[in-house]
């Protein structure tokens, strides 16, 4: 019986906005794995709460941690998890920063996801996992659908694979920089709000990452990058060469 799973980081290798809904924003972007940066989550056979137990080196509370909100939603579905979870504690070893552009409590979400419905045969399929995901973040089902690569619309909530050469990402993330997602989207629509058009979102979602980043500056690559570096200005001291930045930052990325 699997026990555990490896929850990968992502990178954006193009992040563009499409328009708003509500207080989200609607983007178009490349999602890529990064099969180097990963936490492992596992289901361990002691739990001396008898509640809901989370190990691992948060910097959030549990009502917050994407983990937990997962467990929530899926429990609406299987009620007996509940029970398995007051003898069973999740440990997460963890090593994708936070505030970073990388996903990682979107991906520990999915990655619970996976592994329960793998753990209790439950046999949902992919669509069904990425439904209940998209109720828990924006990133989630992307990875609930464990692509490599895939294009991203929507809020996040449609996902097609893109079959492209894999690719050996770089990332490096500022130490003491934390960017926060919803102020950098606000600093987006009050001084720098453009849409992509159809034409351009069409082109991209056909390009190889390759192309892309052999095409695209770092500011035409991600629409979030001038807000991000306006409300954090010493981004800038990372930004290099030929490097890119992921999601909302604060990571900057480039293919090896
Ligand atoms: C920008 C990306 O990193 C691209 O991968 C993600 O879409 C961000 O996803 P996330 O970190 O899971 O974001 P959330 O925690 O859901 O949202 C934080 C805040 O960012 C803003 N937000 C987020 C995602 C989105 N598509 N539009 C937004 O405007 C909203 O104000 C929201 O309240
Ligand atoms: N399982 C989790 N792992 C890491 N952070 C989590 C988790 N659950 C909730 N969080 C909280 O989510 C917030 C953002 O962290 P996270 O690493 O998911 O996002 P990020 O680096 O901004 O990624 P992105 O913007 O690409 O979604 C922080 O407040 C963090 O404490």
């Amino acid at each position: 019986m699997q026990v555990s799973i490896k929850s990968y980081a992502k990178v954006n290798i193009f992040l563009k906005i499409a328009g708003k809904r509500e207080d989200y924003h609607e983007i178009v972007s490349r999602f890529v794995r990064v099969k180097s940066l990963y936490d492992t989550i596992s289901f361990i056979p002691k739990n001396e709460t008898n509640e809901f137990n989370l190990i691992g080196d948060f910097g959030c509370k549990l009502e917050d941690n994407s983990i937990y909100k997962a467990f929530l939603q899926l429990r609406k579905y299987c009620p007996k998890i509940d029970a398995f979870f007051r003898v069973y504690s999740i440990k997460v070893e963890k090593n994708i920063p936070e505030f970073a552009g990388l996903g990682g409590g979107s991906s520990n979400a999915a990655a619970f996801l996976i592994l329960a419905n793998k753990h209790f045969n439950l046999y949902y399929k992919k669509d069904k996992l990425a439904r209940i995901a998209a109720k828990i973040g924006a990133d989630v089902p992307f990875f609930v659908y464990e692509y490599d690569s895939a294009n991203v619309t929507g809020i996040g909530e449609v996902v097609h694979e893109f079959k492209e050469e894999p690719l050996d990402i770089e990332v490096v993330t500022p130490k003491d920089i934390k960017c926060h997602t919803g102020k950098i989207f606000t600093c987006f629509r009050d001084d720098f709000y453009n849409e992509i058009s159809k034409e351009k979102s069409k082109e991209l979602l056909s390009m190889s990452s390759k192309d892309i980043l052999n095409k695209l500056t770092i500011e035409e690559a991600n629409d979030l990058y001038l807000p991000a570096i306006t409300q954090y200005p010493q981004l800038k001291e990372y930004a290099k060469t030929n490097w890119f930045f992921s999601g909302s930052g604060s990571s900057f990325f480039k293919v090896k």
